[in-house]
């Protein structure tokens, strides 16, 4: 948790981390450069600390691009809504989303008296495996793309192993 709030207060990402280009589908990705232990903080998703109604001003206004970027959530009994659409440099905002494989839980930290969502790792995770965390329980497109794609990309194997069970 130290870490964690150390990394709030100065205001930057740790040196673990790196992003890149992954595909077209998936965009950007963030990726571990060395070893993070099981129970480490890994990163902070920052952004623009709003109130539910001011997020929900901001979705009427984004596309859906910059609409993907509002994460609202639960702190004190109230809703709110942090705002990474900014392309700014930090990491947080590019990790991509898995609801099955995800090394990665959001939590929210207090520090300098408001909430901030911090990531942390829910295993070891090694050196060039690439960071994700689960969106939550919306049917967001690509998880029925992905079996789209996958389907459509070997259907003879697909087709053989449906009919054996
Ligand atoms: C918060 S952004 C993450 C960073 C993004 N990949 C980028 O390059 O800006 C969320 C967007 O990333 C993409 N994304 C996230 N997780 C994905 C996944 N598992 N498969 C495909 N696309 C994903 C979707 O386009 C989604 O709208």
């Amino acid at each position: 948790m130290e870490d964690a709030e150390h990394h709030i207060r100065s205001n930057i990402d740790k040196p673990v981390l790196y992003q890149r280009f992954i595909n077209i589908f998936k965009g950007r990705g963030v990726f571990a450069t060395e070893f993070i232990s099981k129970g480490d903080f890994v990163v902070e998703y920052r952004g623009e600390l709003l109130t539910q109604q001011e997020g929900e001003v901001r979705a009427d206004q984004y596309n859906d691009s910059a609409k993907v970027f509002l994460f609202h959530f639960q702190w004190k009994g109230r809703t709110w809504c942090i705002d990474a659409s900014e392309e700014d440099s930090s990491l947080g905002r590019l990790v991509n989303d898995d609801h099955k494989r995800h090394n990665l839980k959001m939590k929210a930290i207090q520090a300098n008296d408001e909430p901030h969502l911090c990531l942390f790792a829910t295993r070891d995770i090694v050196a060039g495996e690439e960071l994700t965390y689960s969106y939550g329980d919306s049917d967001w497109p690509w998880r029925t793309q992905v079996i789209k794609t996958e389907l459509s990309s070997s259907p003879k194997p697909m087709v053989r192993t449906l009919l054996k069970s």
